[in-house]
């Protein structure tokens, strides 16, 4: 095979979105076990190349298991969370205390209890004026990235959540931010709950190096399916444009969550 052809095929293989795994857990306590246990080998694998992680955690209730389980002394002790850098995907424009925030939620199941450092959590101000905390956390990203200057900095590992109305992040359907190709995060808003949210965009999160879905409970059966069976649509669900270009996707999905997808 000549240079210039494996070159090609070299490049296309790499700018190709690695296939999705789908893995199904008998219940929440089985997926949160499991996903700990894949962050932990995520964590180990990535410290033997790089000093840190940088870690990004969603918000809504499906996460809570896994940060209270990942709080719980078996697991605290299989991590090293000094090494981790810890953002968030998006954020209720709410105060850090808020019931609604994904940053006050985070802080009662995961920070507080593993007591992570304060400079270790990179907080998305949603108490701040939109714009304003939009452009400060992505500056902050970029300094934690720093000094490497990508355009899309590269997550270790993203966690994301899926709405019943197929979005993640705060990336909903027929929003203006799917549309964003250049900001690192942006303010939108929300049709159901707090309006005003923060969020990460999608060329930010498809950067990353491993992107995985937390899907629990048989009300997301339908949604999930969907967003597993869409290919190419004209108006694609916001979960189904998560596609790393040159990373990982995989759903940790329960049972009751799976019962409408064809293997299930
Ligand atoms: O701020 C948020 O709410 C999340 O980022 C959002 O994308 C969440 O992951 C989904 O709405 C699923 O929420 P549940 O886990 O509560 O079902």
């Amino acid at each position: 095979m000549s240079l210039a052809l494996s070159f090609f095929l070299a490049t296309i293989s790499a700018s190709m979105p690695s296939p999705r795994e789908i893995r199904v857990l008998d219940n929440e306590s089985a997926l949160a076990e499991a996903v700990a246990g894949f962050l932990a080998s995520t964590i180990e694998e990535t410290l033997r190349r790089k000093p840190r992680v940088r870690l990004v955690l969603s918000g809504g209730s499906t996460p809570r298991r896994l940060y209270r389980t990942l709080a719980q002394p078996e697991w605290a002790k299989r991590i090293d969370w000094t090494s981790v850098l810890l953002f968030f995907g998006d954020e209720r424009c709410v105060p850090p205390d808020h019931p609604e925030s994904n940053y006050a939620m985070a802080k009662e199941a995961l920070i507080d209890p593993l007591q992570i450092a304060p400079q270790q959590v990179m907080r998305l101000r949603g108490e701040a004026e939109p714009e304003e905390a939009a452009s400060h956390y992505e500056a902050t990203i970029r300094e934690a990235f720093a000094p490497d200057q990508t355009p899309f900095p590269r997550f270790d590992l993203i966690f994301l959540g899926l709405g019943d109305d197929g979005h993640t992040a705060s990336l909903f359907p027929s929003s203006p931010a799917l549309r964003e190709q250049r900001r690192l995060v942006v303010p939108t808003s929300s049709p159901v709950g707090i309006p005003h949210r923060l969020t990460m965009t999608f060329p930010l999160l498809n950067a990353a190096v491993t992107v995985v879905f937390l899907v629990t409970g048989s009300s997301k059966a339908s949604i999930l399916r969907r967003v597993q069976e869409e290919r190419d649509s004209a108006a694609p669900l916001p979960a189904s444009r998560i596609r790393p270009a040159n990373g990982r996707l995989i759903w940790y999905v329960d049972r009751a969550a799976a019962s409408a997808l064809p293997s299930a």
